[in-house]
């Protein structure tokens, strides 16, 4: 890390804590009293009028102390409720004020009683921390305030500045109008707007440079820090309009967050990929080689649904990229569908809508049976067979079942040794085979012809599984007595206009590809995946990867960690720990899991590394990718 000679002047409220203290310590005095919202809401109201500079700070500073109604005993209480809120970037990052602790000064329109004890937690003493005093009665009431303290009167911070003469650049780091002030008047050199609790416009706008945390200050003047790379600066795309929660919780992580409604084709991807470090889809995106190619910082791919075929799992591997999906998560929407969809088709019930609503009355028994004692046909015994299984059978159906693997029956289901053997005995079949390529048209003509005539079909798994002609036929010939069908060979990217040759004909449900999608589903996807990949990027782990070595790792206190993707070949790992053996590194542990393309290494050690170090890990041949935690 390079020191160069620079002072550091941070502002207290909504900077080096989360909240303005005389907001809570209103909320603290007010308690129980009728009128203490409306009076914390102009508390409030006047603590932003003068940071924004539209009223002179003494003046609100004189009527926030008159609304108070504070006495000496409640600032006890309010350092606190102040330990609790102190910024979490701040919070993690005590190393640089330990370090740095002659460069540090707290300048602030606050009040020394609260911002003393508060910093000097963070080696800040009082004799560096500049702000103003209350005065008490003689029954300890807070009457007021020191006046002729210049952080009293407006822009008072200039003046408190100019007086201290530091020498060396002035960095100001705070989060209103009232810290850039300094910079305006030519005694910082920098202003970073602190916006880690919240977003000033006239801060930010104004602002040298705009730090969302302390990581960024830190990474921007190359100072000690307890994470490597900024989060705010690793970027996420989400397509497909997830889940707004998976914004939100990714967000909330520090990390930045783009939402896109829709898909993007191959073209549009490869221009939008670049820069992105982690990028969410559904169904729909195709993440082929030529957008792995294009993705220059791309560390992870977020599949929110289960498939995982739209991604060229083995090149992202390759490319050191690694897969998450959400595999449970819809499968509970998928069965209920299915299991309305088997009662709608055996009761012909869209035949009968269709023609209600075509102003025809059709009241007839024909063509419709209970479901209670017929024979259901799954096909893919999986996370989605095995549920439909349990709640077919409790709506009185016997369940058969065919999968390649070998399943262990749930309930009274009985297993079929072939396809064959289950299609001829189903009264309705229901495919849950996965996304494999090598199920394309796993229902043709042929199978078609083994099943019962006028059994139904439905295929809630890929569209590329049912031979859609044959299909066609067979509804149109009688054969099949009824079809529902939620996916197809091709899917448009965006919502609009579709076709296919099954529309039209009778007792067939079309379904635009929602058998996942319920509110349920999509924001236990936004939670799980999200997750996996903040536990990946904030700590190494794997678990769960579809394409990856898994490793599951603690978070290390006091260590450093690296991260090392290489290509599987013998002897590598001998040469990355004889680079950490030149170095001089200490290892407090070392973790590895490969497979047999790709090795993982996760490296932690217990004290400060020299830069040359990362180089020479980062040049060691076969290196896919190699990145440092903290
Ligand atoms: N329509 C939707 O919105 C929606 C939602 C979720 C899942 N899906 C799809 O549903 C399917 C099933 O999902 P899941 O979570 O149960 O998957 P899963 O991997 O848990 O189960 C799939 C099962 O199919 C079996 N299988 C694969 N090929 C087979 C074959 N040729 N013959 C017999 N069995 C075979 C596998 O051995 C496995 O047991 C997947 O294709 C998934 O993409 C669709
Ligand atoms: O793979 C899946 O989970 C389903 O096909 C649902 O996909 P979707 O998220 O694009 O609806």
């Amino acid at each position: 890390m390079v020191e160069v000679a620079r002072k550091y002047v941070f502002d207290f409220d909504s900077t080096l804590t989360q909240v303005e203290a005389l907001d809570v310590l209103a909320e603290m005095t007010l308690q129980g009293k009728s009128n203490k919202d409306e009076v914390v809401a102009e508390i409030q109201h006047i603590t932003n009028l003068g940071i924004d500079g539209e009223i002179s700070f003494t003046e609100s500073l004189e009527k926030r102390i008159k609304l108070l109604d504070a006495h000496r005993d409640d600032l006890d209480r309010l350092v606190t409720e102040l330990r609790k809120k102190i910024s979490k970037s701040i919070a993690a990052n005590k190393e640089f004020f330990d370090k740095f602790s002659d460069d540090i000064y707290v300048i602030s329109c606050g009040f020394k009683e609260f911002i003393d004890p508060i910093v000097a937690e963070y080696n800040i003493p009082p004799d560096r921390v500049y702000a103003n005093t209350f005065k008490f009665d003689e029954d300890g009431n807070i009457v007021g305030f020191d006046e002729t303290n210049v952080l009293a009167t407006h822009n008072g911070k200039i003046e408190c500045l100019k007086r201290l003469d530091l020498d060396g650049e002035v960095q100001v780091i705070g989060d209103g109008y009232s810290d850039y002030v300094m910079r305006e008047a030519g005694i910082a050199d920098k202003f970073f707007a602190y916006t880690e609790n919240v977003h000033r416009e006239k801060a930010a706008n104004n602002a040298d440079h705009v730090a969302p945390n302390l990581d960024e200050f830190l990474f921007v003047n190359d100072l000690p820090r307890n994470i490597s790379y900024p989060k705010n600066r690793i970027k996420i795309l989400l397509l497909e309009n997830v889940h707004h929660d998976a914004f939100e919780n990714l967000s909330e992580d520090g990390f930045s967050v783009e939402l896109v409604k829709h898909s993007l084709t191959e073209e549009e991807l490869v221009e939008k990929v670049k820069g992105i470090h982690v990028l969410g889809i559904r169904s729909k995106t195709q993440v082929t080689p030529k957008v792995l190619d294009a993705a220059d910082k791309l560390l992870v791919v977020g599949a929110f649904c289960i498939g995982t075929k739209q991604i060229d799992l083995e090149y992202a591997k390759k490319r050191g990229v690694v897969v998450f999906n959400a595999p449970y998560s819809n499968t509970r929407s998928v069965v209920e569908m299915a299991i309305g969809q088997i009662i709608m088709l055996m009761r012909n019930i869209f035949t009968r809508s269709t023609e209600l609503h075509q102003g025809q009355w059709n009241k007839t028994a024909a063509n419709a049976h209970e479901v209670r004692g017929k024979n259901l046909g799954i096909v893919g015994y999986g996370n989605i067979g095995k549920q439909l299984s349990v709640l077919a059978e409790a709506l009185g159906m016997k369940v058969y079942y065919y999968d390649i693997e070998d399943k262990l029956a749930l309930g009274n289901a009985r297993k079929c040794d072939t396809l064959e053997d289950l299609l001829s005995v189903s009264d309705v079949v229901s495919l849950h085979i996965d996304d494999n390529k090598a199920n394309k048209n796993f229902i043709g003509e042929r199978e078609i012809n083994q099943m019962r005539d006028g059994a139904h079909l439905i295929n809630l798994s890929r569209g590329f599984v049912v031979d859609i002609p044959a299909l066609v036929d067979a509804l149109k010939s009688g054969k099949i007595g009824g079809a529902a069908i939620d996916v197809y060979p091709t899917e448009p990217r965006i919502n609009g206009a579709f076709e296919t040759e099954l529309q039209g004909l009778p007792n067939v449900i079309l379904t635009p590809h929602i058998g996942g999608s319920t509110q349920e589903a999509q924001k236990d996807i936004a939670s799980f995946v999200p997750n996996k990949i903040m536990n990946y990027i904030n700590s190494g782990n794997t678990v769960d990867a579809v394409n990856f070595p898994n490793i599951r790792l603690p978070k290390q206190q006091n260590a450093h960690r690296f991260l090392h993707i290489h290509k599987n070949v013998p002897g590598i790992m001998a040469h990355i720990n004889e680079v950490l053996a030149k170095y001089d590194m200490n290892i407090t542990g070392q973790y590895l899991s490969t497979d047999s393309d790709v090795g993982y290494v996760i490296t932690d050690i217990d004290k400060d590394y020299d830069k040359e170090v990362m180089k020479a890990l980062r040049n060691v041949e076969h290196t896919i990718k190699f990145r440092v935690l903290y």
